[in-house]
């Protein structure tokens, strides 16, 4: 915005560096051509909006078309302060042109130090022609020459310190950004097996819910738990379930595979798997691969395979029973709880309205 506006200042200080010089009207051409041109630039510079789409590539081609317009502007101005300069109809007002060359010299070196080779370019093109014009009017115009030679110098410093402050503030915020994210990671992630964790789950079910309400697309839940999993601590020792529940994980990882679907671990030894776009029909063929792979191949503690199996819920949301995200939820942990009753190691489908319950500890047809 303050980029924008920038346009408006060279347009007054255009109009009043015309209107106070001796006789207007006898530079009226100059005085409207000036003035058509900065309101050219700031019309140029407001229309200018940011890309809507905004990736890397365009947004250097509209900082490009940006600083263009910035460098013309800057061209014009020099020029036009050098021209008052040695215009005797503008000894009157070239201290006012003089004073928005400093003013916007200034402006630039504190506004602009992101990119210092294209500001100090700009503040060149601003500064230098004013200085060649005084220089050419002899010994009468040294002291204005060298306090306005001293007043660049100064701000090519102003510039470069802006240019670094600009540029540790950047890699600060960036720092914090890549911090923040990584938090915000970590606090959605379990940590031992990298799956989503119950804060996750609590986040995405109930809009996957909602979601599916609204839009009417099937949503599958599948509840995973395994089995007996306290006789793997007892006997094996604590890391060594650790080691079980990564290797768990990982399995799920290898058979519930598609980008949609989100696997997290609900708590200590069990998973949920949600499924957008999923039938019951869908879920529980993955499912029931994932317990026969779970049976075949069981988990590797200790370089040693050791059997596992684990028994699942699997449910698809539906509108006309499932008044709420808990209610669903509720449905397809009855059913892991029938898996777990009828004996473990079994995939037991939560029945679409008023169907039956149905339990397998076969592959599903
Ligand atoms: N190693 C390890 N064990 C855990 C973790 N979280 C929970 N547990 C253990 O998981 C076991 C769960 O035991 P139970 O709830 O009796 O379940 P189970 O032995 O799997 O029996 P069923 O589920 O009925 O088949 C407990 O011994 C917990 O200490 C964990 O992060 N790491």
């Amino acid at each position: 915005m303050r980029t924008r506006l920038g346009g408006v200042y060279y347009l007054l200080a255009w109009t009043l560096t015309w209107g106070f010089s001796a006789a207007p009207t006898l530079h009226l051409a100059h005085g409207l051509i000036g003035i058509a041109f900065f309101a050219l630039m700031l019309l140029l510079r407001l229309l200018h909006r940011l890309p809507g789409e905004q990736t890397p590539q365009t947004l250097q081609r509209w900082l490009d078309r940006h600083w263009a317009l910035i460098l013309l502007t800057a061209l014009a101005w020099g020029s036009v302060h050098a021209w008052t300069l040695n215009n005797p109809l503008f000894a009157r007002s070239w201290l006012i042109a003089t004073l928005g060359t400093i003013a916007f010299s200034t402006a630039l070196a504190y506004s602009f130090a992101m990119s210092r080779r294209r500001a100090i370019v700009a503040l060149l093109l601003l500064y230098l022609p004013g200085l060649l014009a005084l220089a050419s009017q002899g010994p009468a115009q040294h002291p204005t020459l060298i306090t306005l030679g001293f007043y660049l110098s100064y701000l090519c410093l102003a510039l470069n310190r802006s240019h670094h402050e600009y540029h540790d503030t950047l890699g600060l915020e960036l720092k914090l950004l890549a911090q923040q994210q990584a938090l915000e990671h970590l606090s959605r992630t379990d940590s031992l097996t990298q799956l989503g964790n119950r804060h996750q789950f609590n986040n995405l079910f109930p809009a996957m819910v909602a979601n599916a309400r609204r839009q009417q697309t099937p949503l599958a839940l599948v509840l995973l738990d395994i089995d007996f999993f306290k006789r793997v601590n007892d006997e094996h020792g604590h890391a060594s379930g650790d080691a079980c529940l990564s290797a768990f994980a990982a399995l799920m990882r290898q058979v519930f595979r598609r980008g949609g679907d989100a696997l997290l671990r609900l708590g200590g030894e069990e998973f949920g798997v949600l499924m957008p776009d999923t039938s019951l029909a869908q879920a529980s063929l993955l499912a029931e691969q994932f317990r026969q792979a779970l049976l075949e191949q069981g988990v590797e503690i200790q370089g040693r395979r050791q059997p596992l199996t684990a028994s699942l819920g699997v449910g698809c949301f539906d509108a006309l029973q499932d008044d709420s995200a808990e209610a669903f939820f509720r449905r397809v942990d009855a059913a892991l709880y029938l898996a777990k009753g009828r004996g473990r190691n079994r995939l037991v489908q939560a029945p679409a309205c008023n169907g039956p319950l149905q339990s397998s500890s076969a592959p599903l047809s």
